[in-house]
């Protein structure tokens, strides 16, 4: 059952288990625990429902749900990696959290974890669902490795475009740095492949879509002796802006088994050191009375920074059309609200790949082995850039190049014990030269790319800040002038081993040295996925369900 207001909520404030936050992990969690009809779950979300809201069901907008109201609208502290730079730092804040939202980056794609060469995929998460056009997809995935029968809609696209192959041309000229690839999520992630998204045939599938559609619908755990207990969550409806303070009416509710941290990698961190647990010294210093010291809670904030390199292209068919047209883009959106097709049913991405450097001067190697990638590029047939303006005439394609092993590790503090202030996110981006040559060795892969034979008559010349990049000291200005983030920060609440003296939760996400509260989120990933998180966080989901079942022998 949805309550859009607290008001309508029952009268009982006492349930089996009270959830914050409804993205990748917090909606799986509530599907799986509310499967048994004897167990009452609470998921609170701070922002709206994600019913009817167009930008988080049409695949390609013109328009993403970035600092929108539904976005935390976060902003980074000034990062040394980006010359000083402050970026946007958008999160999902509703039904779906981060999963419903969309900006006009590469969106969504389906790429999962894999262990030695074995695909890992989920057949209670993934459904494997024909593209928008019922195209015959033999040759572009393997769907022996491939479940239909999970929750969240995936597939491939579904308005194939001549600039498809042109991509897939540059594979077999190409074919030793940029092998095809048939299929990323087989544990051989390297090469281009053509991208597995979590769109249902021809709209968005998100943890709300895939798991809160349907309504929603024991014994308490006695607390540990000498733990301190998490029993209860205070939440306010007033709407208050940020860095505001409430006078609105505030409620209690309480968890007679465990409360469920699901707020992301941002929100959980904030939520743990509101409440007094994380560094002693910080809370100290704020006011908090601490409840436990643990210095790790914030520490570690990782996340992927991402470069959009662009071209001028020799073509009128290309999405700009629908970016800087809002005639067209109205007639595409009619067309995909008459008959779920046509240019609107994919995401900005056409294809993506995945590459090691071939050896680095700055030490460890920061992958988990020869089959994972040090960085990725993304494929998109128009401009697509955060830090550089949309031109109000032109045709362009894009290849993003993104970190998916960097080493640079930022933090998340308080910046004030008002809930309602931002905390100070700093996610340390290109923070090391390492860092720093990977995003260098990836954007002269892109330009090899661009020189190839596959792009000739099509690509005109770089863009003006690519163009000005032809010498090193100029190739390290422009990257930090330009980068930004591909949104996947994680591991501010970090697992480590039961018994371990660092980290916060152990591995079943139950948080070290407290009674009643587990975390499932991005925020308990040990280390970033070298790859796009969203699957890996719903994966976390049913293993964090599964194990949440087992312990109260629920069905
Ligand atoms: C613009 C964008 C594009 C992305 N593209 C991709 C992609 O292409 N592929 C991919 O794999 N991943 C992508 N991601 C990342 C992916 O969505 C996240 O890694 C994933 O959703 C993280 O799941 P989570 O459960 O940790 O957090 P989230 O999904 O962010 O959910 C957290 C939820 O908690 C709520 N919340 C936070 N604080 C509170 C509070 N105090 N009280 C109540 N509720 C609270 C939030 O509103 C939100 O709904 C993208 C993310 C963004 C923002």
């Amino acid at each position: 059952t949805l309550y859009e207001r607290a008001e309508q909520l029952p009268a009982s404030t006492s349930y089996d288990f009270v959830i914050v936050g409804a993205g990748a992990g917090g909606t799986v969690l509530a599907n799986r625990l509310s499967e048994d009809p004897g167990t009452t779950v609470l998921l609170l979300e701070a922002g709206p429902s994600n019913l009817g809201v167009t930008d988080a069901i049409i695949p390609m907008l013109p328009q993403g749900l970035a600092v929108t109201t539904y976005d935390w609208n976060y902003t980074t502290t000034p990062q040394p990696g980006f010359a000083g730079r402050s970026i946007n730092y958008p999160r999902g804040r509703l039904l779906g959290g981060s999963t419903s939202t969309k900006s006009q980056t590469p969106w969504l794609t389906l790429v999962q974890a894999t262990k030695n060469g074995t695909a890992m995929q989920d057949s209670r998460n993934e459904k494997f669902v024909p593209s928008a056009d019922g195209h015959k997809t033999t040759g572009q995935y393997d769907p022996s490795l491939h479940s239909t029968t999970g929750m969240v809609s995936i597939s491939l696209p579904g308005y194939p475009h001549p600039f498809d192959s042109r991509v897939i041309e540059t594979t077999k000229e190409l074919s030793k740095d940029w092998p095809f690839n048939l299929d990323m999520n087989s544990g051989h992630m390297l090469g281009i492949g053509w991208p597995q998204q979590s769109i249902d045939t021809s709209s968005r599938s998100s943890g709300a879509t895939a798991y809160l559609a349907p309504p929603i619908h024991g014994e308490e755990e006695p607390a540990r002796p000498g733990k301190p207990a998490f029993r209860s969550v205070e939440y306010t409806t007033a709407d208050i802006p940020t860095g505001g303070t409430s006078t609105g009416p505030r409620t209690v509710v309480s968890a007679k088994k465990e409360v469920i941290l699901a707020a992301g990698a941002i929100g959980t961190a904030q939520i743990l050191l509101l409440s007094g647990i994380g560094p002693q010294k910080q809370l100290s210093a704020l006011g908090i009375k601490t409840i436990l010291n643990n210095p790790s809670v914030g520490a570690n904030l990782t996340d992927h920074p991402l470069l959009s390199n662009l071209f001028y292209v020799n073509s009128n068919d290309t999405f700009d059309s629908i970016t800087m047209n809002g005639t067209l883009a109205a007639e595409d959106i009619a067309i995909w609200n008459a008959t779920h097709q046509g240019p609107l049913v994919d995401s900005p991405l056409a294809h993506l790949g995945w590459a090691r450097v071939p050896s680095n001067p700055y030490g460890p190697d920061t992958t988990a082995g020869p089959t994972t990638p040090h960085y990725e590029i993304l494929f998109a047939n128009g401009f697509l850039s955060t830090t550089t303006p949309l031109p109000s005439s032109g045709h362009f394609m894009t290849i993003v190049t993104a970190l998916t092993a960097p080493a640079a590790r930022g933090s998340l503090t308080l910046k004030t014990s008002n809930p309602f202030e931002q905390p100070n996110i700093n996610p340390n981006m290109l923070g090391t030269d390492y860092d720093l040559f990977l995003m260098e060795s990836a954007v002269k892969s892109v330009q090899k790319i661009a020189a190839a034979n596959a792009w000739k008559g099509y690509i005109i010349k770089p863009f003006e800040d690519l163009a000005a990049a032809t010498t090193p000291a100029k190739l390290k200005a422009y990257i930090q002038a330009k980068a930004a983030t591909i949104f996947h920060p994680a591991c501010t609440a970090a697992m480590s081993p039961k018994g371990a003296s660092w980290g916060v939760t152990d591995p079943d996400g139950i948080v070290k040295h407290i009674s009643g509260l587990r975390i499932i989120d991005a925020s308990i990933l040990p280390v970033i996925p070298s790859a796009h998180p969203q699957a890996v966080i719903y994966f976390l989901g049913e293993r964090g369900a599964a194990l949440v079942k087992q312990k109260y022998g629920i069905n």
